[in-house]
């Protein structure tokens, strides 16, 4: 089942004067198009500016654009009703790469895990507790830690919280902004292996912007990559960007390190 259709996307942020007149700023994305099967990972990769982020927020219903459509299981998300699009955004969640200042300081793990259950599911004291409980556990923490304030927890921990949050409604899409960008080697590695496990026990899609290939490739099905806000590379199965002919996808490619560093010294 398709879970997201991006339709010939354009999008511009605001206007600018110009020579008197007031025209709209040149688009940061232009015609992208692309879709998400139930159960995949599509990775987004591509240059710092190249258009991921404001991509990432057009789906999730943050930017309106200027031309084309979001489909969502087949739903326009800029078109629907206040409920059908409350609905939407129940089914779709977002982990951002500043797992910090994606918390409130002065709230528990406890309050953040459960407050898309405040807002969306009306349980008891004690069916909260036990689902955050069991939320916590799922992302490889103990139950007792809701009741640990953010500034307690490693970035790789509370990247945790955040991803428990977001799967907490049982989405059928998480957009993962950069979302092991901050972390060491070691948590990335850890994160990304809990983000393949939650996707097939869940049966999650994610959509995956990073500008880190190697991360990319461990996590996603399929890739894709932007340039200055096009799509210049659609691949449904990841191997087929080692195929590719587009030299800024070859410069991608290039930037992998060898994994033993004899073999990164010049010849
Ligand atoms: N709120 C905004 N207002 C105006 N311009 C913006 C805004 N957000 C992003 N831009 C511009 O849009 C372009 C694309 O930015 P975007 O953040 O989507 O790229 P990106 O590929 O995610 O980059 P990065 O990997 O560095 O985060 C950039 O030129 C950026 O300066």
């Amino acid at each position: 089942m398709r879970v997201l259709q991006v339709k010939e996307v354009t999008h511009s942020y605001g206007r600018r004067k110009w020579l008197g007149r007031s025209e709209l700023r040149p688009p940061v994305l232009s015609g992208v198009s692309l879709t998400i099967e139930s159960g995949f990972c599509l990775g987004l990769l591509g240059t710092s500016g190249a258009g991921k982020s404001t991509l990432g927020k057009v789906i999730l219903g943050l930017e309106k654009p200027q031309k084309g459509q979001v489909l969502f299981q087949g739903q326009d998300i800029y078109h629907g009703s206040t409920q059908v699009r409350r609905e939407l955004r129940r089914d779709m969640q977002v982990v951002f790469q500043d797992c910090y200042s994606a918390v409130n300081p002065r709230m528990t793990a406890g309050q953040i895990i459960g407050e898309p259950l405040d807002n969306y599911e009306r349980l008891s004291v004690q069916e909260q507790k036990r689902t955050v409980e069991n939320l916590l556990e799922r992302v490889g923490l103990r139950p007792e830690d809701r009741n640990k304030f953010p500034h307690q927890f490693s970035g790789g921990q509370l990247q945790r919280i955040n991803i428990a949050r977001a799967i907490a409604l049982k989405p059928k899409l998480i957009v993962l902004d950069e979302s092991v960008s901050s972390l060491d080697m070691v948590h990335q590695m850890h994160i990304l292996s809990l983000l393949g496990e939650l996707k097939s026990s869940l049966g999650l899609s994610y959509l995956f912007i990073t500008h880190d290939i190697r991360a990319a490739y461990t996590v996603c099905d399929g890739i894709a990559v932007m340039e200055q806000g096009e799509l210049i590379e659609y691949c449904d199965d990841k191997d087929g960007i080692f195929e590719s002919i587009h030299p800024a996808v070859q410069r991608l490619i290039a930037s992998i390190l060898p994994e033993h560093p004899a073999d990164r010294l010049p010849s």
